[in-house]
């Protein structure tokens, strides 16, 4: 697990630290990690630029220089605010030969020194044309200027980062937004900082936590996975989130609705009834991919919200309950819940979702008393208990239509099997990002072959 802390969190800790080092250490520490990773990617080349703002931002830009000057590099600082910049930091950099430029000349890396932990909106003007001009790869110092460091928020222009070095531990921008190879340089915070405020998993955590069968285990003791998903007009959402939960999990799956047909063509092993009333029993049901929202849906989704076991709400499920509230009096109060909205369906049931993505699924959790998972790009999964996970996608081939489908069925499978739900969400949205990724391979991936590599992306997180 990566842990995750806002801004406020970092100045708190940051300031117990300082008061007990000397001066300036903390600085020299961070900017000399700066220098080391500029040095290895400059891989012998010889030429530096650094982009100065007007804080310790700079600073750590400012110093860096200095050491880098001290290992033969040619470094050229533009100076943003020069009458604001860093003062010891410019005069060491100014002592070491680093030379005041107005204009950065040809080099072979640029430091953005811009701005970090203070940063507000996108770059100022006079910050964006230097950054429109650069041509060569930026290493960013604490996270790349113009990003908004508690949200990812990107508004306007911003600074596209190779690298970011980062210091005493990772801040939410590290996981929610684009910030290249991502190092991070240790300034003795741990202890001070307390538990996180996001949680990335690793997949060595998924595959920890990924349902394996024991020698006593049987189909049923493993959990059953209900799927009432799937219409005469869209039977394939059946047939995609039925199959996600047959290749996510060992033991059952029960499918319910009029898609049985199709489902059981594609799926021998699923037990296919036509209604949920006479499914048998479920350990857990995937509600809404498919489904419609007419009188029978709500009817299926009144059932399943009665059933008393953990429920996956989707897709045509989120769209019901934002229409017809009443829906929320179905719901057992003691089971768990994981609504999976996308941006749309979540403006159905609270309004925009806004710039901040962690702050909105922590609003519909709250709101709802429920787990959200807030599917994007970046997946933001938020418990009601506040627990908060965030899942950033390597790349964009999931947004294809019925990949949904196949996340409701692995997250209904692992609740099925017993996981802690935002565990669950978390793991589902983990494992479809790497199957999308090990499907794609570098091409578009229909929803059918990303469901199909899903055995791929459990195998390739279990551990051996
Ligand atoms: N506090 C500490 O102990 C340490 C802080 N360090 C560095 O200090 C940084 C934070 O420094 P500061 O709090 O001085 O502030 P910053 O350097 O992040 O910001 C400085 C100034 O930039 C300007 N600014 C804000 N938004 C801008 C935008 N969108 N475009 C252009 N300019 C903008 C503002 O005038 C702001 O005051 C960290 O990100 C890190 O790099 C490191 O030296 C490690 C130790
Ligand atoms: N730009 C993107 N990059 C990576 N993954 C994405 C992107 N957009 C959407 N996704 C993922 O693709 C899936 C799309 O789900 P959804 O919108 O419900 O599609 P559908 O209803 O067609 O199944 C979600 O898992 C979401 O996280
Ligand atoms: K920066």
């Amino acid at each position: 697990m990566r842990g995750l802390w806002t801004t406020a969190r970092v100045r708190s800790a940051e300031e117990r630290v300082l008061a007990v080092t000397p001066p300036g250490a903390l600085m020299r520490r961070a900017a000399f990690g700066v220098a080391s990773v500029a040095l290895e990617l400059l891989g012998g080349r010889r030429r530096v630029g650094l982009l100065v703002g007007a804080g310790n931002n700079g600073g750590d830009a400012l110093w860096a220089g200095h050491h880098l000057r001290r290992r033969g590099v040619a470094v050229f600082a533009v100076l943003l605010a020069p009458e604001r910049a860093h003062p010891e930091g410019l005069a060491a950099f100014r002592r070491a030969g680093g030379r005041v430029v107005a204009e950065l000349p040809p080099v072979d890396l640029v430091v953005d020194g811009i701005v970090g932990l203070s940063a507000r909106g996108p770059l100022r003007p006079d910050a964006a044309e230097h950054v429109a001009r650069l041509d060569a790869p930026v290493l960013a110092v604490d996270l790349p200027s113009g990003v908004d460091p508690d949200t990812g928020a990107v508004d306007g222009p911003h600074v596209r980062a190779h690298t970011t070095v980062t210091f005493g531990c990772l801040k939410p921008v590290h996981a929610l937004a684009d910030c290249g190879d991502v190092r991070l340089v240790d300034l003795g915070l741990g202890p001070e900082l307390g538990g996180p405020d996001l949680v990335e998993l690793e997949l060595d955590d998924v595959g920890a936590a990924w349902p394996v069968p024991g020698p006593e285990d049987d189909k049923y003791t493993q959990g059953v996975t209900g799927v009432a998903a799937g219409s005469a007009t869209y039977p394939g959402a059946a047939v995609l989130s039925t199959g996600a939960a047959v290749l996510a999990t060992s033991g059952m799956v029960r499918y319910a609705g009029a898609a049985a047909d199709h489902v059981r063509a594609r799926w021998p092993e699923a037990v296919c009834t036509g209604s949920t009333t006479d499914a048998g029993r479920v350990q857990s049901w995937v509600v809404g991919p498919g489904l419609g929202t007419g009188l029978s849906a709500e009817a299926v989704l009144r059932g399943v919200l009665e059933a008393g076991v953990p429920v996956c709400a989707d897709a045509d499920a989120i769209t019901m309950l934002a229409n017809n509230p009443d829906l929320w009096d179905a719901r057992d109060p003691g089971t768990p819940l994981v609504l999976t909205p996308h941006d749309r369906e979540y403006e159905r049931l609270l309004g925009p979702v806004g710039p901040d993505r962690v702050a909105a699924a922590r609003r519909a959790a709250d709101r709802f008393d429920a787990v959200v998972l807030l599917k994007g790009h970046t997946t933001v999964i938020a418990g009601p208990d506040g627990r908060t996970l965030v899942n950033r996608a390597r790349s964009s081939w999931a947004a294809t239509a019925g990949s949904g489908d196949v996340l409701s069925g692995v997250l209904g499978a692992l609740l099925a099997a017993g996981l802690d739900p935002v565990l669950a969400a978390g793991c589902a949205a983990r494992a479809h990002v790497l199957a999308a990724e090990l499907a794609a391979d570098g091409a578009p991936v229909p929803a059918s072959v990303l469901l199909a590599a899903l055995p791929d992306a459990i195998r390739a997180v279990r551990p051996l």
